[in-house]
């Protein structure tokens, strides 16, 4: 369905870029500015909580109504729908009990918690209709799905694998930091700029909660923990251990660490190395559970990044590691996969990589956090050639002072230590959404890339 000529206030809407279960995205341009931005279209769910499926039907019978209502409004306001603007801060102070009677509003509420940081979509405004909220945001022409499998960018400059890892872990460690745990960190979810900078998007899943529901399948297959799908109880004996004590052996944040660990394989390797981390239901899984080295073989892995990936993919929640270890370990990393452009990737200098990872766009003249005015203009952002012409120079350099690469830089901070000694060579409610599969799981159905078969 277009809606051709319509506008919602200043926003001229232009085309669909999105759908999900929840909302419809398009793409507008504000007729002043001409600036782009996305407009997600949050269907308003009035009674209990967002995810309870309140009218019922699939994605696609929610989105069809959702325009069919939209449509309406268009055609009843002459296709000019005049809205009012909802106070940001107001929106970020509501309460639980606020969710409860305007569920939609978490997912805006948690967004605006943490979009301060580079990487993370801006929201600019928040407009109330009677039958859906606008969300307002800076338009991003392309998601790291289509990225990497579609456009293979990634396939030949381990130095961009690098940055967009790096700046993910940044994104996602910030809104650990300030206490919103994502829980559907999958590459649909993240958008990039025409200089290879990646946003995060998507709050739609998100909680404040330390822990999480265990067993309770919520987010992409692909990305989604085994703790989600069916957490081994028998580990955790005791009383409790189907209450309080087994969910706390859930926390949040280490849910986001593994679907992290699955889009490293997505930078590195163009596969999925499962479609579902269940035991029951996937034989790469099953086996994997059984013998972690069964990686190497469905993939082209180095030793190093083998090694890392065995650290961050652990079945334990607890037992993961660190956000910021895994950080460290990516950029001192000097080797993808076994063979081909990414079997050998530079260290990134520490200039390098706290630039990847600062929270604030420090390529600007005042770097500040990002201000939200309607009318500011796009941050200016260097190019990712920039930065790996400066990692090329950082490596000569050192190469002409005799000086091993990284480690040489920084001996008094102790950040040195840090990186030399890690690089590796050898009360959710959420509980009913459904396990939405990611696109990936389409594409590589299509494509017979996913690596299932090695176990057919
Ligand atoms: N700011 C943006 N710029 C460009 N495209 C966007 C933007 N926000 C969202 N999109 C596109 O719209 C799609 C759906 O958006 P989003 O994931 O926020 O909606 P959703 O209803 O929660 O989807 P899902 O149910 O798949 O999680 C994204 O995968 C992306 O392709």
């Amino acid at each position: 369905m277009k809606f051709e000529d319509c506008r919602i206030n200043s926003y001229l809407i232009t085309s669909q870029i999105g759908e999900g279960a929840y909302g419809l995205v398009y793409h507008a341009i504000d007729i002043h500015t001409h600036k782009e931005y996305a407009i997600k279209a949050v269907v308003q769910s009035s009674s209990a909580s967002r995810d309870v499926d309140v009218d019922g039907g699939g994605t696609f019978e929610k989105s069809a109504r959702l325009q069919g209502r939209l449509a309406r409004l268009f055609k009843e306001s002459n296709n000019i729908v005049r809205l009012p603007s909802i106070d940001l801060e107001s929106i970020e102070n509501m309460s639980e009990e606020n969710f409860r009677k305007l569920p939609h509003y978490k997912e805006i509420c948690l967004h605006l918690k943490v979009h301060h940081h580079k990487n993370i979509v801006t929201i600019y405004e928040v407009l109330q209709s009677s039958i859906c909220t606008f969300i307002v945001m800076d338009y991003y022409p392309t998601d790291l799905f289509t990225s990497i499998v579609d456009n293979k960018h990634f396939t030949t400059n381990g130095l961009l694998v690098k940055k967009v890892f790096l700046q993910i872990c940044s994104a996602i460690n910030y809104c650990h930091e300030h206490g919103v745990y994502h829980c559907d960190v999958k590459p649909e979810n993240l958008l990039l700029d025409a200089e290879d900078n990646v946003f995060l998007c998507d709050f739609g899943l998100s909680t404040t909660s330390t822990y999480i529901e265990p067993n309770v399948c919520i987010g992409s297959s692909y990305y989604m923990p085994p703790e989600r799908i069916s957490f081994d109880s028998g580990k955790y004996p005791g009383p409790k251990v189907r209450g309080h004590k087994l969910k706390k052996n859930c926390p949040s944040c280490n849910g986001d660490l593994w679907s992290l660990g699955i889009i490293l394989i997505n930078l590195t390797c163009i596969r999925n190395p499962w479609l579902k981390a269940d035991k029951k239901e996937d034989n790469t899984f099953y086996y994997f559970t059984k013998d972690v080295t069964v990686l190497k073989q469905i993939l082209p892995l180095s030793d190093a990044l083998f090694l890392l990936l065995s650290k961050i993919l652990q079945l334990d929640p607890k037992k993961r590691m660190s956000l910021q270890r895994m950080m460290k370990e990516v950029s001192s990393i000097t080797s993808f996969t076994n063979g081909g452009p990414l079997s050998k990737v530079p260290p990134l200098p520490r200039s390098i990589y706290e630039k990847f990872t600062d929270p604030v766009d420090t390529t600007k003249k005042n770097p500040s956090f990002k201000q939200y005015t309607h009318t500011d203009e796009k941050p200016f952002y260097s190019s990712s050639t920039d930065e790996i012409d400066q990692v090329k120079e950082q490596e000569q350099e050192d190469s002409d002072s005799g000086s091993g690469s990284f480690g040489t830089l920084d001996t008094d901070t102790g950040f040195h230590s840090s990186f030399t000694n890690t690089s590796c060579d050898s009360d959710n409610d959420l509980t009913k959404l459904p396990n939405k599969m990611s696109l990936f799981e389409k594409k590589f159905n299509e494509l017979h890339m996913n690596a299932s078969s090695l176990t057919n």
